[in-house]
């Protein structure tokens, strides 16, 4: 498993090396050992989550306030574009966006520590995304923010399907900003 450092401090790509042969691949999907070696706990993972989404559909921007949650992202089945905002006040790249794409070919898995927004499109008919998460799921501590906000202008690669109710009403980045920042 390669570890992969991105330009974003504490977002880190892991890259692993699956073996293939006539019947299909093997790869790992987790190993302690490389996490701790990262610096991430790997006892601190609590829930594990596995959505399938349709070829354009867009899920996100979501984000936790108060200590947020990580979370390890993984594209089981198809290809998707992860997309990541750092809404850290307090680092250096807060409010950037970046994007990485996840795919059950190359296998990599993006780690996103606490305090990210964190969406993905579809880019394959039938995709999986499998995530671990360091917190329970705790909707009433969620914020969605626009998917197609100005002022983060994420470029979705594919013309966009399906996008729930709740991602349609999604608040500004600057709304977002404002709780954040006065929190
Ligand atoms: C995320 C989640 C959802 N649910 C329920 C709520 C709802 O009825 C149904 C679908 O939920 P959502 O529409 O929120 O699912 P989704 O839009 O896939 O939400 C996910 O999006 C990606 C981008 C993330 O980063 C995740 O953290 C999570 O927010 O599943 C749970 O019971 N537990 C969970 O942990």
């Amino acid at each position: 498993m390669k570890i992969i450092p991105t330009d974003v401090s504490g977002l880190i790509v892991f890259e692993p090396e699956p073996h293939r042969d006539e019947r299909g691949y093997f790869t790992r999907t987790l190993d302690v050992n490389e996490l701790r070696s990262a610096g991430i706990d790997p006892h601190g993972f609590v829930q594990e989550n596995q959505s399938r989404s349709y070829q354009g559909v867009v899920r996100g921007m979501h984000g936790r306030l108060g200590t947020g949650e990580a979370k390890l992202v993984r594209c089981a089945h198809g290809a998707v574009l992860d997309v990541v905002v750092d809404a850290r006040p307090d680092s250096p790249s807060y409010g950037e966006v970046r994007r990485f794409v996840l795919d059950d070919q190359v296998h990599r898995q993006l780690y996103i520590p606490r305090g990210f927004l964190h969406g993905f499109q579809a880019l394959t008919s039938v995709t999986d995304v499998c995530y671990k998460m360091d917190d329970f799921y705790a909707p009433g501590f969620d914020v969605t923010v626009a998917f197609d906000d100005p002022e983060l202008a994420i470029a979705w690669p594919a013309p966009i399907t399906v996008v729930s109710e709740r991602d349609r009403a999604g608040i500004s980045w600057g709304e977002f900003r404002s709780r954040v920042e006065a929190a």
